[in-house]
C-alpha cells in the first residue's frame, strides 16, 4: 500500500520528512557498479562496451555493429505506420516551435566608463544524447533530446540507445532520422555514457551528455561530469497531482499510473483536501492496474513509492509542493493559477483538469526531460540553453582603461599579485588615454 499522510495527524511533519528523504536512485551499489564500468570503458574502450552490452542487454555483437547505419534507419522508417509517423511529425513541429523561443540573444553595450562589455552565445560542438531503452522505448525522448540541440546549432549529434536482445522500436530510429541525429549507437547504461565521455575506437567523445535514464545512467552522468558537461539529472519519473474532490477519480488515477508505469522506482503522489476522494482514487488505481500491460512495474512503484496526502485546505499545498520539488506537477483544480502563483519548485506544471501530464510527454512542446529527485529546487528541464554557452567580452580603449585600471592595480597589489598589477599599470604609465594609444584603440 502507498503511504497515507493526514495533515491533522500529530506525526504529519515527521512522516512528510521521511517521504522527502526516501531514496530511489542513489544506492551505494549503483555508485560502485557505475564507477567500475566507467573506468573499465576508459581503459579498454570498445572491448569493454561490447562486454557490458552482452551482459546487460543480452546483445552479442562486434565493434563493427555498434553503429546503426543509414540502411537500417531507412528500413525502420519503412516499417512505421503512416499515422504514427504523422503523430511524430506533429510532435516534432510543436517541440521545435517551443524551443525556437528559447534561443538567446547576444548583447553588448558601452558603460559609463567607456568600456565595451557583452555576451556572445555559441553552440557546443558535439552533444551525446542518451535515449533510454531498457524497460520501454522512447521515440518521444529522441525528439526531446535532439531538437533543442538542433535549434541551438550543435554540429554533431550522437545518440545512444540500448537495444535489449537486439530489439529496437523502429519509431526510435525514425525519430532520430526526423530530428537530424548524425550518429546512432546501439548501446546504453553506464557503458554508453562512458563511451560518450571518454571515446572509444568506434565513437569519438562528445562535449556534453544529456538525456534521461535509469539509476545507472543518472549515476554515470554524475560521475563523468567535469570531463564533459551534463544536463540536469533526469532519473526515474515522478508525478505529483494536486486535486480537489470535484475531479473524476478515474482521471486522476490514470495520471498517477502514467508515471508509475515507467519504472518500479518511479513515484506518484496525490495531494487532496478530500479524504473520500483520496480513497476513491486509490480504489480506481487498483481497478486500472488490472488492465494495464505494465501492471507489474506500475504496481511496484505505487506500492513502494506512492503516497496520498490529505490536507485541510488546498492552500496548504504550495509549501509542500515546493519541498517535494516534483518533476511533474498537475494542478487539477478549477482555478489552477491561484496555486501556480504560489509554487516555485517543479520541473513542469500542468494547469487544470484537461491538461494531463502525458500531453506534455509527447506533443505539447516543452521538454519532457526534467529534473527528478527534488533537483527542481535548483535546476530546470532540458532546453536550447543546455546546448549553448556564453562567452563574455570586454573592450577597453586608452581612456576607459585610465578610468577603471587604477582600481584593478590597487586590488592586484592587495592580493599580492604583482604581475597582474604590472600588466595594467604598464599601460597606464605608457600613456593610456594619450594621443598614441588612442590611435590603436578599437581596431
Ligand atoms: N526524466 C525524464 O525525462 C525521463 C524520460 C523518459 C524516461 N525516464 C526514466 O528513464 C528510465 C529508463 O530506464 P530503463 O531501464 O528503461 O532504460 P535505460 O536505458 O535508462 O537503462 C537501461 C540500461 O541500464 C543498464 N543496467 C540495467 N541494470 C543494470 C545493472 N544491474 N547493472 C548495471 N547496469 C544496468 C543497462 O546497461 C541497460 O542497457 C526510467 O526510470 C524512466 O522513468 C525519465
Ligand atoms: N514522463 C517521462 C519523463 O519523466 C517522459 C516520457 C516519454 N514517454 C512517455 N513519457
Ligand atoms: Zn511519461
Amino acid at each position: 500500500m502507498p503511504r497515507e499522510l493526514i495533515r491533522t495527524d500529530p506525526d504529519f511533519d515527521r512522516q512528510f520528512e521521511a517521504l522527502l528523504n526516501q531514496k530511489r536512485d542513489e544506492a551505494h551499489s549503483v555508485r560502485d557498479v557505475v564507477d567500475g564500468i566507467l573506468s573499465d570503458v576508459a581503459r579498454r574502450g570498445d572491448a569493454a562496451v561490447l562486454e557490458y552490452t552482452a551482459r546487460f542487454d543480452r546483445l552479442d555483437i562486434s565493434a563493427g555493429d555498434l553503429r546503426i547505419d543509414a540502411a537500417e534507419i531507412a528500413q525502420a522508417r519503412a516499417k512505421c505506420d503512416r499515422e504514427t509517423l504523422d503523430a511524430l511529425a506533429l510532435a516534432a513541429k510543436r517541440i521545435k516551435a517551443f524551443h525556437a523561443h528559447q534561443k538567446p540573444q547576444d548583447h553588448s553595450y558601452i558603460d559609463d566608463a567607456g568600456v565595451r562589455l557583452g555576451v556572445r552565445w555559441s553552440a557546443i560542438d558535439a552533444a551525446g544524447l542518451y535515449v533510454p531503452g531498457g524497460m520501454a522505448s522512447y521515440p518521444s525522448s529522441v525528439l526531446m533530446n535532439a531538437l533543442p540541440a538542433k535549434v541551438a546549432g550543435v554540429e554533431r549529434l550522437v545518440m545512444v540507445v540500448p537495444t535489449p536482445d537486439g530489439v529496437i522500436n523502429p519509431l526510435v530510429l525514425a525519430a532520430a532520422d526526423l530530428a537530424g541525429v548524425d550518429e546512432l549507437y546501439r548501446i546504453g547504461g553506464a557503458q554508453a555514457v562512458a563511451a560518450l565521455a571518454y571515446g572509444t575506437e568506434s565513437l569519438a567523445p562528445v562535449d556534453k551528455i544529456v538525456g534521461p535514464g535509469n539509476a545507472y545512467v543518472a549515476e554515470a552522468k554524475r560521475q563523468v561530469f567535469g570531463r564533459v558537461g551534463i544536463d540536469t539529472i533526469a532519473g526515474p519519473s515522478e508525478i505529483l497531482v494536486v486535486a480537489d474532490g470535484d475531479n473524476d477519480p478515474a482521471w486522476i488515477a490514470a495520471d498517477l499510473l502514467s508515471q508509475a508505469e515507467h519504472d518500479a522506482v518511479a513515484q506518484s503522489i496525490l495531494i487532496t483536501d478530500d479524504a473520500a476522494f483520496a480513497s476513491a482514487v486509490a480504489d480506481e488505481i487498483e481497478q486500472q492496474l488490472m488492465s494495464l500491460d505494465r501492471r507489474d512495474i506500475a504496481s511496484a512503484s505505487w506500492r513502494d513509492y506512492g503516497a496520498m496526502i490529505v490536507l485541510d485546505d488546498l492552500m496548504q499545498a504550495p509549501a509542500l509542493v515546493d519541498r517535494l520539488a516534483p518533476e511533474h506537477l498537475e494542478l487539477a483544480v478549477a482555478d489552477p493559477d491561484v496555486l501556480f502563483a504560489r509554487i516555485r519548485h517543479a520541473g513542469a506544471v500542468f494547469l487544470g483538469r484537461y491538461t494531463p501530464e502525458a500531453v506534455g510527454d509527447y506533443v505539447a512542446g516543452p521538454n519532457h526531460v526534467l529534473p527528478t529527485s527534488r533537483a527542481a529546487r535548483f535546476s530546470s528541464g532540458l532546453s536550447v540553453l543546455d546546448f549553448m554557452k556564453r562567452t563574455t567580452f570586454i573592450g577597453c580603449d586608452g581612456d576607459s582603461l585610465t578610468r577603471i585600471g587604477p582600481a584593478a592595480v590597487r586590488l592586484a597589489r592587495a592580493e599580492g599579485l604583482g604581475a597582474h598589477a604590472q600588466s595594467v599599470s604598464i599601460r597606464l604609465d605608457r600613456g593610456a588615454g594619450g594621443e598614441d594609444s588612442r590611435k590603436q584603440d578599437h581596431q
